[in-house]
């Protein structure tokens, strides 16, 4: 369940997490507002132009059954950096007790060095909802039907 008060005010999830790195700051939301907690590197690593590498965090936690934890890239690395989460966006299972590791690869065209400390990624914490199969003999007919992958057109606006 996801937990609010009257208000609407969200009431933070508790995650068990175990000590980590030493001088290692725990993942923190930068801003009130903030969605996702910002994720520091507990390693020095240089990713070369075009490579990929997880980068340890030091960090393993119990996230409450229910939940997951999403790993998103950040902006201005993306932007200024071309750094992205590889997986995007990975997937933290509230069952997984290893350490979290973030999935980069560097698309710029330089060498991208992480120091120990950097914010390299953010985590967000998401309610998880579960599926099961209803197997039928038919589906029920809709307008789009079969129709996907651009049928509706292309960039062109709909209203002219
Ligand atoms: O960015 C990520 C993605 C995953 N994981 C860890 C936690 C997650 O619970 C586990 C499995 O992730 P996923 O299901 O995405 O990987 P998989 O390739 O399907 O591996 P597995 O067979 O272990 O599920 O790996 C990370 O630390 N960082
Ligand atoms: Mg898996």
């Amino acid at each position: 369940m996801h937990s609010s008060d009257t208000s609407g005010t969200e009431v933070p999830v508790p995650i068990k997490v175990l000590p980590h790195g030493e001088g290692l700051a725990l993942p923190a939301y930068a801003t009130d507002g903030a969605a996702g907690m910002d994720v520091v590197s507990a390693e020095d690593v240089t990713i070369a132009a075009g490579a990929r590498h997880a980068v340890a965090t030091g960090l393993a936690v119990a996230i409450p059954h229910g939940f997951e934890i999403q790993v998103r890239p950040r902006s201005g690395l993306a932007l200024k950096h071309g750094i992205t989460v590889a997986n995007a966006p990975g997937t933290i299972d509230s069952d997984y007790r290893g350490e979290v590791k973030v999935i980069l690869i560097n698309h710029g065209t330089a060498p991208f060095e992480i120091r120990r400390g950097d914010r390299v990624a953010q985590l967000v914490l998401a309610p998880v909802t579960r599926a099961s199969w209803l197997p039928v003999q038919e589906l029920d007919e809709t307008v789009r039907g079969e129709g996907g992958f651009g049928s509706t057109g292309g960039v062109v606006s709909l209203g002219n």
